[in-house]
């Protein structure tokens, strides 16, 4: 089945049974050694599976993905889930996930933030471990079943999959932006992946410009016709017209289990964690909070140059105020990420040095995983939070904070480079590379008076509380359900160019 890597090993029973099967380069979860050396699979908490978990329970359905482990052969079963492994070597890992997922398309597809770097090997890489997601997929997904592939690492999938199973129905979804032409046509394998993508019946993005830069490219790589309108919101899609096929091209922008969080934010253990942390922090006036993966695409360095920069100009109290920074450990092999990760400690070390005493830091870094609880009592006692990045294609903690504030309190600084920005216009938006913009944008947060500060935050709630991630996966798997129906007239009323 599989070639040169490490093989996949399927239970005979599970072949060709799943109605439903959702491709993700990683397994939804997370591989736990106990104190007596055993090992257990811990269900991750993200919000794609707890999205997807209905539609997988009430069909058959399966998850095709890599445990995060080097060459392990093992199809943890969690919670009842049908998990597929696809078990990746070392050198896999390095050239694949770490080199033309992480340290290729990553920075190509974030603005080119860090130099993209092109290697023949790493796409050869790509290439097989593409292959062999594609040859789980098949194996494990019944007559027609429903197909859906995430995100940037499986972007040949699609096409591979058609390949091997023409009865299928194939969504795609990239959760990182699309990048604009100039940038894409770097990229020496760009028309694979194009051909790749359009191997799909449904392409969605978070964004319409997403959408927007790739039926433009569809037309110019592939020499595909497409529509020429403009794409909507879970609406008015693109159409590119492939041989016989016609392939849908949208914007689904992605959402958090809003309503859960909502409601474990209000519980009497969180408030209590919540006012122990201002307690331990000393009951500081002011406490700014940053949540994220520790990446170059975040801005971290952005906010905590902001923050160097008004206590310098004594707009901040750095006696009255604290910064947490909860960053969590991300692709820590990558040069780039080694980089940035020393560049924002020396920032750090910079602002406690110059303005912290022995028993107060202004800034608190914690550069490791936060247990989820421990993370909502955060988001709960954050007066501003703080979402800088230079680029990113949603951001979930924005949406998040919103949805952990149901005391309509503190307020949200969001960068306008993330996709959260199209939806959360009731933020203090800035633009990342104004540092003048980021400074107003966070005394105006810090400043706020409190009527402007809950109308702000029932504006937010409004929009998060509405659009949660299950209205997510029903729009983006109703609109891929509807393909087949429509595809005959997906393009009455469209104006198809010529490639
Ligand atoms: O799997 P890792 O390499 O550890 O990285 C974690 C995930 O990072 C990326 O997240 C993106 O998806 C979010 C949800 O749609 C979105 O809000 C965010 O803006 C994106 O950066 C990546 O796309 C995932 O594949 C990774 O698993
Ligand atoms: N220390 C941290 C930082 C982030 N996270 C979670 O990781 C997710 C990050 O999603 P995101 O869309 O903001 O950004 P990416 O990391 O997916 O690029 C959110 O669900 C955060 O709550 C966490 O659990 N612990």
């Amino acid at each position: 089945m599989s070639s040169t890597g490490t093989d996949l090993q399927i239970d005979p029973d599970e072949l060709h049974t799943a109605d439903f099967v959702v491709v993700a380069n990683r397994l939804p979860v997370d591989k736990e050694t106990l104190p007596d050396g055993s090992i257990r699979w811990k269900r991750s908490p993200g919000g794609l599976v707890t999205a997807l978990e209905p539609i997988l329970r009430s069909q058959t359905g399966a998850w095709v993905g890599w445990s995060g482990v080097p060459d392990s052969h093992d199809n943890p079963v969690v919670d009842g889930l049908q998990l597929i492994s696809v078990p990746l070597s070392a050198s896999e890992i390095n050239e694949y996930y770490e080199g033309f997922s992480n340290a290729t398309l990553w920075p190509l597809y974030h603005d080119v933030l860090v130099k993209p770097e092109y290697h023949r090997e790493w796409w050869n890489a790509y290439v097989e471990v593409n292959r062999r997601f594609a040859e789980a997929a098949s194996a494990a997904a019944s007559d027609g079943a429903m197909v859906w592939i995430q995100d940037y690492q499986l972007q040949l999938v699609p096409k591979m999959l058609r390949m091997l199973r023409p009865d299928l129905k194939i969504g795609f979804f990239l959760h990182i932006p699309f990048p604009p032409v100039e940038l894409f046509m770097q990229l020496p394998w760009r028309t694979e992946i194009v051909e790749g993508l359009l191997g799909a019946d449904l392409i969605g993005f978070h964004l319409p410009g997403g959408a927007q830069n790739f039926l433009y490219l569809a037309r110019r790589l592939a020499g595909q016709a497409t529509s020429k309108g403009t794409v909507g919101v879970r609406s008015k899609f693109g159409v590119v017209q492939v041989g016989f096929r016609h392939v849908r091209v949208g914007a689904f922008p992605i959402s958090i289990d809003s309503g859960a969080l909502d409601a474990e934010s209000r519980s009497r253990k969180i408030r209590a964690r919540a006012a122990e942390i201002r307690t331990e922090l000393g009951n500081p006036s002011t406490i700014l909070l940053g949540v994220d993966r520790l990446d170059y695409t975040k801005g971290i360095d952005v906010r905590l140059q902001a923050l160097s920069e008004l206590l310098a100009e004594g707009r901040i109290d750095p006696s009255d105020t604290v910064m947490i920074q909860l960053a969590t450990p991300s692709r820590e092999r990558v040069d780039s990420y080694i980089q940035m990760r020393a560049g924002i400690e020396q920032l750090v070390g910079n602002i406690n040095g110059t303005y912290g005493e022995v028993a107060h830091q202004v800034v608190q870094y914690l550069h490791r995983p936060v247990d989820r609880d421990e993370l909502i009592a955060f988001f709960v006692a954050a007066d501003v939070m703080l979402v800088t990045p230079l680029r990113d294609g949603m951001n979930l903690v924005a949406k998040e904070y919103v949805a952990c504030r149901s005391d309509l309190g503190g307020a949200l600084v969001l960068s306008e480079f993330t996709g959260a920005a199209a939806e959360l216009r009731s933020a203090y938006q800035a633009n990342p590379y104004d540092l003048d913009g980021v400074k107003d944008a966070i005394m105006a947060a810090v400043n706020q008076d409190d009527e402007e500060g809950r109308r702000r935050m029932r504006a937010l709630r409004r929009q998060v509380l509405a659009h949660d991630v299950s209205r997510w996966a029903k729009s983006f798997l109703g609109a891929l359900g509807s393909t087949q129906e429509t595809a005959s007239s997906a393009n009455r009323g469209v104006d198809i160019v010529d490639g």
